[in-house]
């Protein structure tokens, strides 16, 4: 991928381009890497957004596509420098079946591999998850680890089997000869959860809140830490990877880094208040206003009753066994890899990814400021 800094040369790729985290790896792109000359955004369904990036000095290419397909995906990688593999389906909520998951985030994933393999594309950066480590299903907490830390990374909800699938694949592509001859370079990113602009989950929980006269009822101990980082410090995390990973494919190859920033380590609802509060939201209890037993009952109320409904309507709640034993286990990371194998620093302090978060927060329909 050696090319002149003078003139743009390079063609990326990002598949779920249009998705959260996508749209903005996409706009991180094409602000800050100055080698671009195409880039390719490849997702299930295009965004109209992605329009006025057309009118730029980097050629935008909007490409509808399922990773499913592996001919779509040859065709999408053909020719590109870089591959951004963050596609993908994100559900703990019951929106898609098990299969279906597998399909999407692991034969998917092995789609992308063998199109570089098949295209001689050399880069392949795949966008994995703090899930592949955990919480595990035997709740154990994970506090300020890193990417060396010990744990039993033993999971049973398709999502994180999926990542953890997905990330071993990519793994092991490393080294693999693309068409041409030349070793892949693959590296894998997990983020924590990503907040920002433009998250799903947190509008839902805004959502909410407004259904309940601006209330929203604490769940969860306040002592629970759960790990979290602003969006466009992990769009710049991926924008930094796919520039040193040339540079640096002995150390960076086949390599894993947690996404981190200066976020502060909250429970997941207290995290969430420093938005959704100063947009009028109050978090009643100091303490969590049911007995965690009734919680699971709960809990267990809403599968049972989302399996019952599946065949008239999809119920799916926010609280689910699995999001409420995610939620109820720390699990937060502290580490500098990133920084000590290609030099990553976050790009937005806390302070400005709070405000931009507050800010869209503040867009959003219904909000009372
Ligand atoms: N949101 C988080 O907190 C978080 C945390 C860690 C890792 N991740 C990972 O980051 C990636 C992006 O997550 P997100 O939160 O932006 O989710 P998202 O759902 O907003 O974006 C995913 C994108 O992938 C596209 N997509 C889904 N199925 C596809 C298919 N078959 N073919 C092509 N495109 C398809 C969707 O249309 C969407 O645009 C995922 O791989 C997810 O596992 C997310
Ligand atoms: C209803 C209450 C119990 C409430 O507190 C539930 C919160 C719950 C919806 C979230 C708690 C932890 C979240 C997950 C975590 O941030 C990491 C994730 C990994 C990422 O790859 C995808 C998103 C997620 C699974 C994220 C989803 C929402 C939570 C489970």
């Amino acid at each position: 991928m050696a090319e002149s800094a003078q003139v743009p040369t390079l063609v990326y790729l990002v598949t779920g381009g249009c998705g959260f985290l996508g749209e903005h790896i996409v706009r991180m792109l094409l602000e800050r890497e100055p080698r671009l000359r195409e880039l390719r955004v490849f997702d299930l369904h295009l965004s109209p957004w992605l329009e006025e990036l057309q009118t730029g000095p980097v050629q935008v290419t909007a490409i509808q596509g399922d990773v499913t397909q592996a001919h779509q995906v040859t065709a999408a990688v053909a020719g590109s420098h870089v591959v951004i593999h963050t596609a993908g389906l994100v559900d703990v909520f019951g929106k898609a079946s098990p299969k279906t998951i597998h399909q999407v985030n692991v034969q998917g994933t092995q789609n992308v591999i063998e199109a570089c393999i098949r295209t001689g594309t050399q880069f392949l950066i795949y966008t994995s998850s703090m899930e592949v480590v955990g919480p595990n299903v035997k709740g154990h907490p994970f506090y300020r680890g890193n990417e060396d830390t010990p744990y039993e990374a033993v999971h049973r909800h398709p999502y994180p089997c999926s990542k953890a699938l997905a990330e071993q694949l990519v793994l092991e592509a490393n080294g693999r000869k693309v068409n041409g001859g030349l070793p892949l370079v693959t590296c894998a990113l997990r983020p924590t959860g990503i907040y920002g602009e433009g998250h799903q989950i947190m509008r839902d929980f805004y959502n909410q809140g407004l259904r309940f006269g601006g209330r929203l009822f604490r769940a969860i101990p306040a002592s629970v830490e759960h790990g979290r980082v602003y969006v466009g410090n992990v769009a710049w995390m991926h924008v930094l990877v796919a520039r040193e990973l040339e540079q640096r494919a002995a150390l960076m190859g086949g390599q894993v880094y947690f996404c981190y920033d200066k976020s502060p380590y909250k429970s997941y609802e207290d995290f969430n208040m420093e938005f959704l509060g100063p947009c009028g939201l109050r978090l009643i209890g100091t303490h969590p206003l049911l007995p965690y037993w009734l919680l699971v009952l709960l809990a267990t109320l809403n599968a049972l009753l989302q399996w019952l409904l599946r065949p008239l309507v999809l119920y799916t709640p926010l609280l689910n066994p699995y999001t409420l034993a995610m939620a109820n286990t720390t699990f937060t990371v502290s580490t500098n890899k990133a920084q000590r194998h290609f030099g990553y620093k976050p790009l937005f302090s806390w302070e400005e990814s709070k405000a931009r978060t507050i800010l869209w927060v503040q867009t959003l329909e219904g909000s009372a400021r």
